[in-house]
């Protein structure tokens, strides 16, 4: 399937950057997270308070596989979708994947005054986060796209050079 996919920590851009690779790609752009509050009527945060972090997580790898029959689109997903290896595979067989790859320093600077509606943090740190997935960011990625001190069009033009390429 010809769709891009953005894989990274809360906060590396994939939600915004993901938007602007769309646009001017002219290509659909569909966010797992976004689709996943409509679909439910409920913000993440308050999925999470309500059913816990399993449901979502449920919600997410139904969600993936839901989308496996889109083709031309600029897909971004949640942080936590390396977490389950079932959504990896399906993933895989979807798109090329981007992992948005950027330094602690980076994503607090990026998350500044953001962390409301960012439920995993309320329970756990960001750089215990970072530790635990990032090796599953990469060995899912095809590209791995460094994110640090760089604007948004500069990375969504470096995800676009390398689609392009392949
Ligand atoms: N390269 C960048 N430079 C400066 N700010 C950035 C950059 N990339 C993203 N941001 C900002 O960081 C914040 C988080 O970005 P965004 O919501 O796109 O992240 P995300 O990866 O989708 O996070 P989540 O996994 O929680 O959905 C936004 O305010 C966004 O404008
Ligand atoms: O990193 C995570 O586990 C998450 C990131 C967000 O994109 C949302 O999917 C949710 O807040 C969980
Ligand atoms: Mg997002």
């Amino acid at each position: 399937m010809n769709n891009i996919i953005l894989v990274g920590m809360m906060g590396s851009g994939k939600s915004t950057i993901g938007k602007i690779v769309a646009d001017k790609l002219n290509m659909k752009y569909m966010d797992l997270d976004q689709m996943i509050e409509q679909m439910q009527g409920l913000t993440i945060s308050r999925i999470f308070e309500m059913y816990g972090e399993e449901k979502f997580r449920t919600l997410e790898t139904d969600l993936i596989y839901k989308i496996s029959d889109v083709n031309g689109a600029v897909i971004s997903t949640g942080g936590g979708i390396v977490l389950n290896p079932v959504n990896t595979i399906q993933m895989k067989q979807t798109g090329t994947i981007f992992y948005l790859e950027g330094s602690l320093e980076q994503l607090r600077s990026n998350l500044e005054g953001e962390t409301d509606h960012r439920p995993m943090l309320k329970a756990n740190s960001l750089d215990t986060i970072l530790r635990v997935r990032s090796g599953l960011y990469t060995s899912t990625a095809h590209h791995i796209i460094s994110i640090n001190n760089q604007t948004k069009e500069a990375i969504a033009d470096q995800i676009i050079a390398a689609f392009q390429q392949a």
